[in-house]
């Protein structure tokens, strides 16, 4: 099934306007590891909102493509791989546990210390969201998010998450919201965020901090990965950080949708700050947006 994409935006605006101008969105964009997605997993439990892993949807993309070794460089490959990013059913699930917290302003997020929240990927109904994780697609990713024409599709399905007008388990766009959670915003993480998918957001955070540091968050992780796996792999922090940089590079210079911060974003600069910090500080501005904006959360 292709999209008729005119259509659909035309939907997206349409539902945006009536039924979503009181949820709050909140927009996360930058570089690899700079901790967006983490935080924004946490503020999104912490404010009762929805979250949207943009990225997630892009690794699901490359792994359908490369599991029918198309490749985004063959020029033969670029419209089937567009096709897949169309036709494939990509569902999230973050799972709150515990469930939300009442908001308050004095809960500091270092007091959920149980599990931590954390998005399940599903690609036409399978679990992937280990394998979207491996080395293989974190290296192919880019390539395929250069695709404009892969771009075209998910932005457009990205949006209508927001709005509450796309149907994961019909890969449909709906006529009208459906009617899930009742959450009180969204929150999406990603590279085009602020500058393209939800221009219009209510707040937008340009997360960074220095390639080192986000490096050796990496490498923490896939230690830690592979030490829960019980995989015996040696971790290079120096392939690890080279990995990252091509990654950044490609995203910061790609002509189509390249990882900027939107002009009206607030830069947070991580590298010195704890992911509670990050969480409180970006919990601390919706509130103080929501409040001039006289949204009510
Ligand atoms: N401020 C921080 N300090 C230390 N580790 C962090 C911080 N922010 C995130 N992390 C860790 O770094 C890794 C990458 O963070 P993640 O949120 O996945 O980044 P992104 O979504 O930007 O790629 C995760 O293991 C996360 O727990
Ligand atoms: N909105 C988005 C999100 C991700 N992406 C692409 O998808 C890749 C993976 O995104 P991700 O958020 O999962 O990556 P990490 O920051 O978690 O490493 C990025 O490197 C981008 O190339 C994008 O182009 N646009």
């Amino acid at each position: 099934m292709i999209f008729n994409f005119a259509k659909s935006n035309n939907l997206t605006k349409k539902f945006d306007k009536v039924f979503y101008r009181n949820l709050f969105q909140l927009a996360i964009d930058g570089p690899a590891a700079s901790g967006k997605s983490s935080t924004a997993r946490m503020a999104a439990q912490q404010l009762n909102f929805e979250y949207i892993d943009s990225g997630a949807m892009y690794r699901a993309v490359t792994l359908a493509a490369l599991r029918q070794n198309l490749s985004p460089t063959l020029l033969e490959d670029v419209s089937k791989i567009a096709q897949l990013a169309a036709t494939s059913h990509i569902h999230l699930h973050t799972t709150f546990d515990p469930p939300p917290l009442p908001l308050t302003h004095s809960i500091p997020s270092s007091s959920i210390t149980s599990s931590l929240p954390q998005t399940l990927v599903y690609l036409n109904g399978e679990d992937v969201t280990y394998e979207i994780r491996s080395p293989e697609i974190t290296n192919n990713v880019s390539g395929i998010a250069s695709n404009l024409d892969v771009r075209k599709v998910l932005v457009e399905k990205q949006r209508a998450l927001a709005s509450g007008i796309y149907d994961e388990n019909q890969n449909k766009f709906s006529p009208t919201p459906l009617i899930k959670k009742s959450p009180k915003g969204t929150v999406m993480d990603g590279r085009d965020v602020g500058t393209v998918i939800l221009p219009n957001a209510d707040l937008k955070i340009f997360v960074t901090a220095s390639a080192k540091v986000r490096a050796t968050r990496r490498f923490k992780e896939l230690q830690q990965q592979s030490y829960s796996k019980r995989i015996s792999q040696i971790i290079d922090f120096n392939k690890v950080l080279e990995d990252l940089e091509k990654r950044d590079k490609s995203d910061y210079e790609r002509k189509i949708s390249p990882l900027k911060k939107a002009n009206d974003a607030l830069f947070l600069d991580s590298s010195h700050m704890s992911v509670t910090e990050q969480v409180d500080k970006i919990v601390e501005l919706v509130l103080k947006r929501a409040k001039e904006k006289n949204i009510d959360l």
